[in-house]
């Protein structure tokens, strides 16, 4: 097991290339939001954006059509009841976030199956909160993660959700089996969160906090990642994930000092700033 550092800020976090556009920085995809939860899709589009993603689109319920654009200008909408918008834009994006806020209905499992048909095999898919959800309502979907290049961000009852272990029992020994079935990278998120990568090698942060204990967390986590992907493409994807996962408690730690509580929405407007501290 390999506890990191910020050293995999510094390795992954470069300077950019002068002769650049914003197609160099990739385009992410983010879907969910339904009515109860547009919070979530809004606060994983943003987190993309300000963490140097090139495009971000959103698929999400219209209803949060003013408040996505309220918050984030930079973010594009799609309706995600529009399912031929919808594909195409699947099939379009280089990184997909599927699952923050989204519906556990009929619907967000209908949104889910298009993702894993027809997201193209190299286009990391970034399956988090009510989408894993939905995979442990319908483990039969799981045959179709088959040669797609997934990536879970559950906590731990999510966890125990989709690999069946009791969240006491949730060893490193264990998580690698459920890992492994699962033909998947898996970011466990909680204290100390792990990192069970495709290789079986377990990477841990030693740094994060109680303070990031708010709702809205993970799905910033999952805008970080998937902007590190989409403009870090070049990297091993690895390094590319530890460096997000790390990142993401990074940033929450600095604002530690003077916050009691680190909010999601704070810790995106800082984002930026850290990364230039890294990209020297
Ligand atoms: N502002 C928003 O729109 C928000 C929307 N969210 C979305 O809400 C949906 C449900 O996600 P939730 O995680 O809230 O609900 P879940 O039902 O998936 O999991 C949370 C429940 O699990 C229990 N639990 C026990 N041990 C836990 C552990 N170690 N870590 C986390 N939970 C533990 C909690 O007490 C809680 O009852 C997801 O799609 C998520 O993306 C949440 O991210 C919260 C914020
Ligand atoms: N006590 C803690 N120590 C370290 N990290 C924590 C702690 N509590 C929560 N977190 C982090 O906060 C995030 C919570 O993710 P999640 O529960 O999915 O949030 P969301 O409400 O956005 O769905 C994870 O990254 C987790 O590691
Ligand atoms: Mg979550």
């Amino acid at each position: 097991m390999l506890l990191l550092t910020t050293d995999i800020l510094s390795q992954v976090i470069t300077p950019r290339p002068l002769l650049s556009h914003k197609g160099n920085f990739g385009r992410v995809l983010a879907i969910g939001g339904s009515l109860n939860f547009g919070g979530a899709i809004i606060m994983a589009s943003q987190a993309a954006v300000y963490a140097g993603a090139g495009l971000v689109s959103c698929a999400t319920n219209r209803a949060n059509l003013s408040a996505l654009h309220a918050r984030c200008p930079e973010v594009m909408f799609l309706d995600y009841h529009d399912q031929k918008q919808t594909l195409s834009a699947i099939q379009q994006n280089d990184v997909i976030i599927i699952g923050p806020g989204l519906d556990l209905d009929d619907f967000g499992f209908e949104l889910l199956s298009l993702v894993l048909t027809y997201a193209k095999e190299d286009c990391p898919v970034i399956i988090d909160g009510s989408a894993i959800t939905l995979l442990s309502q319908h483990p039969f979907l799981l045959k179709k993660l088959k040669n797609k290049n997934v990536i879970f961000t559950p906590h731990q009852m999510e966890w125990q959700r989709l690999a069946q272990i009791p969240i006491n029992q949730q060893e490193q020994a264990t998580n690698l089996i459920a890992r492994q079935k699962l033909e998947a990278t898996v970011v466990l998120k909680k204290f100390q969160t792990e990192i069970y990568h495709p290789n079986n090698q377990i990477h841990q942060l030693s740094i994060g906090g109680p303070y990031m204990a708010t709702g809205g967390m993970g799905d910033t986590l999952t805008g970080i990642l998937a902007a590190f992907l989409a403009q870090f493409h070049n990297q091993d994807s690895i390094a590319v994930i530890d460096a997000a996962v790390y990142f993401h408690s990074y940033v929450a730690r600095e604002l530690s000092q003077d916050n009691y509580v680190t909010l999601p929405s704070i810790i995106c407007q800082t984002i930026p700033t850290i990364m230039r501290r890294f990209a020297n």
